[in-house]
């Protein structure tokens, strides 16, 4: 062996010995953390607080707090998310967390719910957003994830239109990043492909390459991208648009990566729950207001806003399905609806609704 090879071992070696160590000293510590976190399920026990093992705002100022110490090398993102995941399995001890999404297994919103509560949470599919809504409702689940509105292709209305008969409340947000592959089976011949399935929204972000890469190829709206990938399984000329944990899940293979139109696709999920969520200290709120039909309606309803210098992330319109031409507002703003002076904006925008629900304050998503 030469000098300069039992140098590199001897490095290697030691370098190694000491990861041990580390490894050694962070399990130790993960250790004392899960003990705290059993501990706290005690002192909440006592208190009577048993429903509230799960703490949004809790968690969001943890993984802040994680992301603003950090100095590197491993990114703020890459060190916040391996937090999520030992909170996750904390929490786990406390209770496991049952989580509720719109399925089926594969789809962008599993995607969401782990990134949103880790893998210790117990989730499961449920195959449509109004069963999410009703399986939280009942008690069944302790939290519910739909998708709400899309960069690309806008507002997820049938979530929104839940709101209007649910009494439950918004307890967080996530985004993420949304990239779709056209992915084949082993049986496909790439070169024979007459039919492409997916969900719709996902067919209208990746109109552009489709249209350049194969434009003359039918394209089969089907009810989940994890659907689109289960068709493709048993087809020799089909191909499916979907994202990576479909690809896993069904053992396809990736035929053209990341082929939505615009880069920066993300999609923003909704946490429904039935706590009001404490402050933060960087939340968001979310609105449903309905006006009386007349001129300067809509003006009204957004001058408290401005006045007490609210800042507005979101207005949308649905019609309200209690009568013809009759519409409801959803306004989602940064702030927590216990700040004194958003309790006022909400006050007087109250005097001027016919009706008014606050969907909740959340923590901003901070993954
Ligand atoms: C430990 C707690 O309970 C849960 C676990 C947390 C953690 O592991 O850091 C944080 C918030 C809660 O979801 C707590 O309330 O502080």
């Amino acid at each position: 062996m030469s000098q300069q090879q039992q140098n590199t071992d001897q490095q290697l070696a030691q370098l190694r010995d000491r990861i041990d160590q580390i490894d050694a000293d962070i399990a130790r510590l993960i250790s004392q953390r899960a003990e705290c976190a059993l501990q706290v399920a005690e002192v909440k026990k006592a208190n009577g607080e048993d429903a509230l093992y799960y703490r949004p705002e809790r968690e969001a100022q943890v993984l802040r707090r994680a992301m603003e110490r950090n100095g590197g090398p491993l990114t703020d993102e890459e060190m916040a998310r391996l937090f999520r995941e030992i909170m996750s399995a904390c929490l786990a001890l406390e209770e496991p967390i049952k989580v509720a999404y719109l399925g089926p297994e594969g789809t962008f919103t599993q995607q969401a719910a782990l990134k949103h509560f880790g893998n210790s949470a117990k989730s499961r599919p449920l195959a449509a957003i109004d069963e999410v809504f009703r399986e939280v409702e009942a008690g069944a689940v302790n939290y519910g994830v739909v998708p709400v509105e899309n960069s690309t292709e806008g507002v997820i209305n049938h979530t929104l239109d839940n709101f209007l008969t649910s009494n439950l409340q918004i307890c967080g947000e996530v985004e993420l990043r949304i990239h779709h592959h056209l992915m084949i089976s082993d049986i496909t011949r790439p070169e024979a492909i007459t039919r492409i399935y997916s969900h719709a929204q996902s067919l209208a972000q990746c109109r552009k390459w489709l249209d350049s890469h194969y434009p003359n190829v039918e394209r089969v709206a089907v009810a989940s991208n994890a659907e689109a990938a289960k068709r493709v399984k048993g087809e020799w000329n089909a191909a499916a648009i979907a994202g990576d944990m479909a690809a896993d899940l069904y053992g396809l293979k990736v035929l053209a990566e990341k082929i939505e139109d615009r880069p920066d696709n993300s999609t923003r999920f909704l946490i429904i729950g039935s706590q009001a969520v404490p402050p933060s200290g960087d939340d968001k709120t979310s609105l449903m207001v309905s006006m009386r039909n007349e001129p300067g309606a809509l003006h009204d309803l957004l001058e408290p806003f401005r006045r007490h210098s609210i800042d507005l992330t979101r207005v949308e319109t649905r019609p309200s399905q209690s009568g013809n031409w009759t519409y409801v507002f959803f306004i989602d703003f940064a702030g927590h609806r216990d700040t004194p002076s958003i309790a006022e904006a909400l006050r007087e925008v109250a005097d001027c609704a016919s009706d008014i629900k606050v969907l909740g304050s959340y923590p901003r998503g901070v993954l």
